[in-house]
C-alpha cells in the first residue's frame, strides 16, 4: 500500500469538494500553479497511512462539508498585527500543548491555558509597553512527526502514536491503527475549543478590570503567583489613575482581547479540506486555524508541506534548528513569501541556547542583506528536550531560560527585533519540566506527568518566563526593571 498514490487518488475525487466553492484558479505563488491539491504531487513527510481508501474519502468528503474554524477577516486582523510586529512594534506570545487530546477536553483545561495566557500576556505588556499578539497552541494542536515510525515494546512494534487526529496512544494494534475519522473528531474538539475561546476572549471573562481573577489557584502560592499579584495590583492602580482621567476603561479595549490560533500544518488531508476560498478577495485560506506553521520535520524545500502553505493566505511560521544554513532560509523566504510582505513569515527559531549563538546571527545577517520581512519568534523548548534515566521526557528551566537569553542577546548583537516566544504550556499544575521556581525535580516528575507527547511548562514555569522576557523587553527600550 501507498499512502502517496492514495491521496493523489483522492485529489482527482472527493477532495474536489475543498475547492468546488470557487471555479476560478487558485492564487499561485510566482513558482507555477497552485491548488489546494497541488502538494499530493510532492513527497509528504510524516505522512500517515490510511489503508482503507473508502474510509478516508468518506471523511475527507465529511470535512470538506463542515463550515470553516476560522474566518478570513479575523485571519487579516492577525496579519495586520503581525506586520507591526515585524517593525518593532508587537510581539507574538504562542502557547498550549504539545498535542491536544480527546481524552483530556473539557472546558476547565481551555479555560486554564486561556486564563495563564492572558496573566502572561499582562505581564508582558504593561512589563515591555508593547502591544502583545496573544496565539493559542489550541483548537487544531493535534498532528504530531515523531522521529521513530514505530514504537516498540517489550519486543513488539507498533505504529508510533502521531496525535489523536491520526491515533490513539494506548498500545494495542487497533488503537494504533491511522484512522481518517479522528480527523472529524478533531474538527468537532476544535469548534467546541474556539467556541470556548471566543466567549472567553470576548464575553467578559478577559475584562482587565478582573485580572486578580486570573490567578490560577495552584500559582497563587507561589513565588510566581505573589509576584503576579503585586504586580496585578500595580496595574489596577494605573486604570483607577485612567479612569479618573476620564479614560472609559469599560470601552472593549479594556473588556475584550483578540485571540488567535495556531497549529502545526502537517496533517495535509485535513488542511486540504477545509481550505476555503475567501468570496471578498478571491484568496485561498486554510480555515483549520488563523495561523499554521510548518514544522522541523516537514519543512523541505521540495516537500508537500511547503508546497501546501505557500498558497494559503494565512500568516505562516517555519520552525528551523540548527540544521537550517542561511541559504536554505532565504529559499523558504522566497518560496513563502515571494512579495515579502510583512507579517506574512515568521520563523521560528529553536536549536537550544549554544547553536543559537552560533548559527542565530548568520542567519539573521543573511536575511538583513536580501531585505526580507520576517518576524523572528524564539521557541526555547524544542531545542532543550532530554530522557530522564527514570523515562521521562523532560526539559530544564535553565535551558530553556538559556536559549532565550541566547536569542534576546543575539537580536540585541544584530539590531533586529525579537518579536515573539513559542511555548509548549498548560494552565495546570503538572510535573512535566524541571525547576524554575517550582519544585519539579527528576524525581517529582512522575507525580502529574500528563502530556500526550512534549514536557510543557506548568502555569508557575511559564508565568516565571514571561517575567523574565518582560524584563529583557524593558532592557530594550530603556524602562528600569520591574520591581
Ligand atoms: O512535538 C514535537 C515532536 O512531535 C516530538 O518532539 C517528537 O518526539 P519523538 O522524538 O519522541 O518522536
Ligand atoms: C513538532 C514540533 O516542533 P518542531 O517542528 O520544532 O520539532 C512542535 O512544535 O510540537
Ligand atoms: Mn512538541
Amino acid at each position: 500500500f501507498n499512502p502517496q498514490s492514495n491521496l493523489r487518488q483522492i485529489s482527482t475525487t472527493k477532495l474536489m469538494v475543498a475547492s468546488s466553492t470557487a471555479s476560478s484558479s487558485a492564487t499561485a505563488s510566482d513558482e507555477g500553479e497552485w491548488s489546494p491539491t497541488s502538494w499530493q504531487s510532492k513527497v509528504v513527510s510524516q505522512a500517515p497511512n490510511y489503508e482503507d481508501e473508502d474510509e478516508l474519502n468518506d471523511a475527507i468528503e465529511k470535512l470538506g462539508k463542515f463550515s470553516p474554524l476560522v474566518f478570513a477577516g479575523e485571519v487579516r486582523i492577525l496579519h495586520e498585527q503581525l506586520a507591526r510586529a515585524c517593525s518593532g512594534q508587537g510581539f507574538v506570545l504562542m502557547g498550549g500543548d504539545c498535542a491536544e487530546a480527546f481524552g483530556e477536553f473539557n472546558v476547565d483545561h481551555v479555560r486554564d491555558s486561556f486564563r495563564v495566557i492572558l496573566q502572561m500576556a499582562l505581564v508582558l505588556t504593561f512589563g515591555s509597553a508593547m502591544p502583545v499578539i496573544k496565539i493559542g497552541r489550541m483548537a487544531g494542536q493535534f498532528a504530531k512527526p515523531r522521529s521513530d515510525p514505530d514504537e516498540v515494546r517489550d519486543g513488539v512494534a507498533l505504529p508510533s502514536y502521531r496525535g489523536d487526529i491520526i491515533n490513539s496512544e494506548e498500545f494495542t494494534p487497533e488503537a494504533r491503527r491511522h484512522n481518517p475519522f479522528n480527523m472529524v473528531e478533531a474538527y468537532h474538539q476544535s469548534a467546541q475549543t474556539l467556541n470556548i475561546l471566543r466567549a472567553f476572549s470576548t464575553g467578559g471573562y478577559a475584562d482587565i478590570s478582573r485580572l486578580h481573577a486570573w490567578n490560577l489557584d495552584f500559582v497563587e502560592q507561589t513565588d510566581e503567583g505573589s509576584r503576579y499579584r503585586k504586580f496585578a495590583t500595580k496595574v489596577d492602580e494605573s486604570l483607577r489613575f485612567m479612569k479618573a482621567i476620564g479614560v472609559d476603561t469599560a470601552s472593549p479595549s479594556f473588556t475584550k482581547t483578540d485571540f488567535f490560533t495556531a497549529h502545526e500544518c502537517l496533517l495535509l488531508p485535513y488542511e486540504q479540506a477545509l481550505t476555503r476560498m475567501d468570496s471578498t478577495t478571491g484568496r485561498w485560506y486554510d480555515c483549520s486555524s488563523h495561523m499554521l506553521w510548518v514544522g522541523e520535520r516537514t519543512r523541505q524545500m521540495d516537500g508537500g508541506h511547503l508546497e501546501f502553505t505557500r498558497g494559503i493566505g494565512n500568516p505562516l511560521g517555519v520552525k528551523i534548528s540548527d540544521k537550517c544554513t542561511p541559504e536554505e532560509l532565504i529559499e523558504i523566504i522566497e518560496t513563502m513569501n515571494p512579495q515579502n510582505i510583512p507579517g506574512r513569515l515568521s520563523i521560528v527559531v529553536r536549536m537550544g541556547a549554544d547553536k543559537l549563538r552560533k548559527n542565530l546571527p548568520g542567519l539573521i545577517r543573511a536575511v538583513q542583506r536580501e531585505g526580507k520581512s520576517v518576524l523572528w519568534i524564539s521557541d526555547p523548548v524544542h531545542g532543550n528536550t532530554r530522557k530522564t534515566e527514570n523515562g521521562y521526557k523532560t526539559r530544564d528551566f535553565e535551558k530553556i531560560r538559556a536559549e532565550l537569553r541566547a536569542f534576546f542577546d543575539v537580536h540585541d548583537d544584530m539590531g533586529s527585533h525579537p518579536g515573539g516566544v513559542h511555548l509548549e504550556m498548560t494552565g495546570e499544575d503538572v510535573t512535566e519540566c524541571i525547576g524554575g521556581f517550582s519544585d519539579v525535580t527528576e524525581e517529582t516528575l512522575g507525580n502529574r506527568y500528563n502530556t500526550f507527547c512534549d514536557p510543557r511548562l506548568n502555569g508557575a514555569q511559564a508565568l516565571e518566563l514571561a517575567f523574565l522576557i518582560a524584563e529583557r523587553m524593558r532592557l530594550r527600550t530603556g524602562l528600569p526593571p520591574i520591581e
